[in-house]
């Protein structure tokens, strides 16, 4: 092991300042979560031009003692990408300018009243219901615990949700937004023909039904299903249409029949086993199209390969796919897979055939075939 004669000085400054920036890397979140608590996004939207930080101070009612660190704040967050700054004409006088606040793409997602808002997740992810369980991981390491989720709270993911409503509101409606961003994609003309052809399609554990009504309203013709757990899906039989219902289930025991099913976000919360059950309930309930052939539709991330991912490691992507990885590995007991894990679990299920379209950034469209 190389010390302090071998190591030169910047080297050994270098692996310091990485450490440090391991360290606090919560704080690019806490700070995020603070603009979120305090609605700095909607403050700033709601101004309609770039907001001067006096102003920003007066609308966030912030105490007096506090107006001189409200700049430190935005400093981080200008320097993570979620605000900017632009340069304004003073209202008095055009010949001064002075600097006020915009929003940013990754800012204009986080507005509570953007119907694809990421806020939800943001605040159930730091919700110390969801924090505690990274405190138990290396406690995990060296018990028998399925999760480090089960390590701090006792009970499964999805069992916590059917015994506290006000945490089973806020992921929902987080999967929802996720759900309206995806359909967003989706149903552009472009990927429409996805599920032209069929005459119904079951969405399995497809939450509140976000996806599927969407679905059901751009074809007519389509029966459509949410099929879910059933506190999940409780009173929403009143939200069906003629060609959407609601039916409560679950998976492991049997897939209502249907000629397409969809699993969008499932598999990656499931061990291999766990998915081999699920996708060979498919393929049991899928409705042979008329001899043309049903499909399961997967929507899921498909992990770079490990060989290209070498050097690589400042790409944002797979630091994501990454995070990803290691919060179903915290909370579930699934991963994220890549090519070769998904062909051995399709091929295992007894499927003959499946097409990859990678059209939703770090996660793909994988249609598989009976
Ligand atoms: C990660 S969420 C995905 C929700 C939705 N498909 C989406 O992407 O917005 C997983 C969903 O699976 C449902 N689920 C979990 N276990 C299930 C089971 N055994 N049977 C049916 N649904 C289940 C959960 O209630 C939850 O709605
Ligand atoms: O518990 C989660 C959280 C997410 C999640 C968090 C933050 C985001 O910006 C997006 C998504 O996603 C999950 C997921 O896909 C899943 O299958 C189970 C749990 C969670």
């Amino acid at each position: 092991m190389e010390h302090r004669s071998e190591m030169q000085a910047t080297e050994l400054l270098k692996a310091q300042s990485h450490i440090w920036n391991h360290i606090f890397n919560f704080i690019n979140s806490m700070s995020l979560k603070c603009a979120i608590d305090l609605n700095i996004p909607e403050a700033i939207y709601n101004y309609g031009q770039p907001m001067p930080l006096s102003k920003l101070i007066i609308s966030l009612q912030i105490h007096p003692s506090k107006s001189s660190f409200v700049h430190r704040l935005m400093k981080i967050l200008i320097h993570s990408g979620f605000f900017a700054t632009k340069n304004v004409a003073k209202a008095n006088n055009n010949e001064l300018e002075e600097v006020g606040y915009v929003l940013t793409d990754s800012s204009m997602l986080l507005l509570k009243d953007n119907p694809l808002s990421v806020t939800p997740f943001l605040l159930a992810m730091l919700d110390p219901v969801f924090t505690k369980p990274w405190h138990q991981l290396s406690m995990w390491f060296r018990n028998d615990d399925a999760t480090p989720f089960q390590t701090e709270h006792g009970i499964t993911f999805f069992e916590f949700f059917g015994c506290e409503p006000k945490i089973n509101n806020l992921y929902n409606d987080a999967m929802a937004s996720d759900a309206r961003l995806v359909c967003n994609l989706l149903l552009d003309d472009m990927y429409k023909g996805v599920f032209e052809g069929f005459e119904s399609l079951v969405d399995v554990g497809g939450g509140t039904g976000t996806l599927a009504k969407a679905i059901a309203k751009s074809f007519p013709r389509l029966e459509c299903t949410v099929f879910d757990l059933p506190h999940v899906v409780a009173g929403l039989e009143l939200e069906g249409t003629e060609n959407l219902k609601y039916v409560g289930g679950n998976m492991f025991d049997v897939i209502p029949p249907s000629h397409a099913i969809m699993l969008k976000w499932i598999l990656h919360d499931w061990t291999d086993e766990d998915c081999l059950k699920i996708l060979r309930n498919c393929k049991k309930s899928i409705i042979n199209n008329g001899g043309k052939g049903g499909k399961v539709i997967i929507i899921d991330m498909l992990m770079k390969d490990d060989e290209k991912n070498k050097g690589v490691g400042d790409d944002e992507s797979l630091q994501t796919q990454l995070f990803f990885d290691m919060l179903m590995m915290v909370l579930l007991t699934g991963k994220e897979r890549n090519e070769k894990e998904w062909a051995n679990l399709i091929f295992a299920a007894g499927f003959s055939d499946y097409k990859i379209t990678p059209i939703l950034g770090p996660r793909s469209l994988i249609e598989i075939y009976p």
